[in-house]
């Protein structure tokens, strides 16, 4: 399939108002797409399904599910898709919004000074009203400009329509083998100019590490985490940290999602007291911000001989199962002509209120890029 077929297809989709999902893995020419038959809500309560999952941010509201069965699955392989030329507009701040997020992290930092809380992720959403309204051409600027994030965009007539592109793995399973990431800290990238990150970002990150090993624990063996690295993610920098381990052989996909999900980078520590504190302060619902989305248990077989005239050892195909997660980051929410974009930052003792509200509209900056 070309690339105009692939995406007439998700646009007559759109069009009919049916469910579709288009998007592209980290480092990957490969954009895939799964259009749903018919405009049912399939949730997914066991996570034992298979096809394509959006999860909120509360596991207490719903995870949608685009089920294998109902789907048509197709991908084509390119480096750059044609769109039309655009310049992105400015977003305008309010001071109002500016003097609210200040507000809502100064609470943060003096419930943390109280030692109700060690790290809290507080965030906010900013509107910006939109020009250009078609999500699909707003998902091929993404796929153009961010090669290192998961770009996608998601929509069900019946729940909304999200557009992102972010830089945190969630999780990724595949056969016994379950890669993740600690991702925190930021500071904008800078050409030419020397990184140095401070206690407070390196705390922060740390909070993420040590929390991520220690709930696998009771799931995984051979847990090993690598050194902390710096990354890029569009115009901005992160602490990173890979951990890697294998499966126990009764470990399953729902315990270890309630174990990670939400990790600290996204929600604070400890995790009950922080997600209170967000669900009684911040000052609108996240919905599917700080969610995950992804594949999920995706069969893959893989023969261990590529010779297709030995015959005896593609008995061995191996065959795995597969689901790769990844946390809704510098993402929108498309409604009536508006972004809704999703921003926040982690709060810990040493946060300056006012470096934080710098942080989230350098953040809006991901999105906004290819928003007109
Ligand atoms: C919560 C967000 O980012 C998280 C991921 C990386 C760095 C973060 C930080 O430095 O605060 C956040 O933990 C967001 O982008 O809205």
């Amino acid at each position: 399939m070309d690339s105009i077929s692939f995406f007439d297809a998700l646009e007559q989709q759109y069009k009919n108002n049916l469910p579709f999902v288009v998007y592209s893995r980290p480092i990957n020419s490969i954009i895939k797409c799964w259009l749903q038959e018919d405009d049912s809500v399939y949730k997914s309560e066991t996570f034992a399904e298979s096809g394509f999952l959006f999860a909120p941010f509360d596991l207490k509201q719903n995870s949608i599910l685009f089920p294998k069965e109902h789907c048509l699955y197709s991908e084509i392989t390119i480096d750059n898709l044609d769109v039309e030329d655009f310049e992105s507009t400015e977003i305008l701040q309010s001071k109002k919004e500016r003097m609210q997020h200040i507000d809502l992290v100064s609470k943060g930092i003096d419930s943390i000074k109280n030692k109700d809380l060690q790290k809290v992720v507080l965030s906010r959403c900013e509107t910006k009203s939109l020009q250009d309204t078609n999500p699909l051409n707003i998902f091929k600027r993404l796929f153009n400009t961010y090669a290192n994030a998961m770009v996608y965009c998601w929509y069900h007539p019946k729940v909304g329509l999200w557009i992102g592109a972010t830089p945190e793995l969630l999780l990724k399973i595949e056969g016994k083998r379950l890669t993740t990431i600690s991702l925190a800290g930021t500071q904008p990238y800078q050409e030419d100019k020397e990184v140095s990150w401070t206690n407070k970002e390196f705390e922060e990150q740390q909070i993420v590490t040590d929390y991520i090993t220690e709930q696998l624990k009771p799931y995984a063996s051979n847990i090993n985490v690598s050194e902390v690295d710096t990354v890029r993610a569009g115009n901005l920098l992160h602490l990173k940290t890979r951990i890697i381990s294998v499966l126990k052989d009764d470990a399953d996909l729902k315990s270890i999602i309630e174990a990670l999900h939400p990790t600290p980078a996204v929600c604070g520590f400890s995790k009950a007291k922080a997600k209170d504190f967000i669900l009684n302060n911040e000052n609108y619902s996240r919905e599917y911000y700080t969610g995950f989305l992804g594949e999920l248990n995706l069969t893959q077989s893989r023969t261990r001989n590529t010779n297709r005239r030995n015959v005896e050892n593609n008995a061995y195909a191996v065959v795995k199962t597969q689901s790769n997660f990844y946390v809704n980051l510098r993402c929108m929410q498309l409604k009536d002509s508006n972004a809704n974009i999703y921003v926040g930052g982690g709060i810990t003792k040493d946060s300056n209120p006012e470096n934080e509200w710098e942080e989230t509209v350098n953040k809006t900056g991901t999105i906004n890029t290819v928003l007109n």
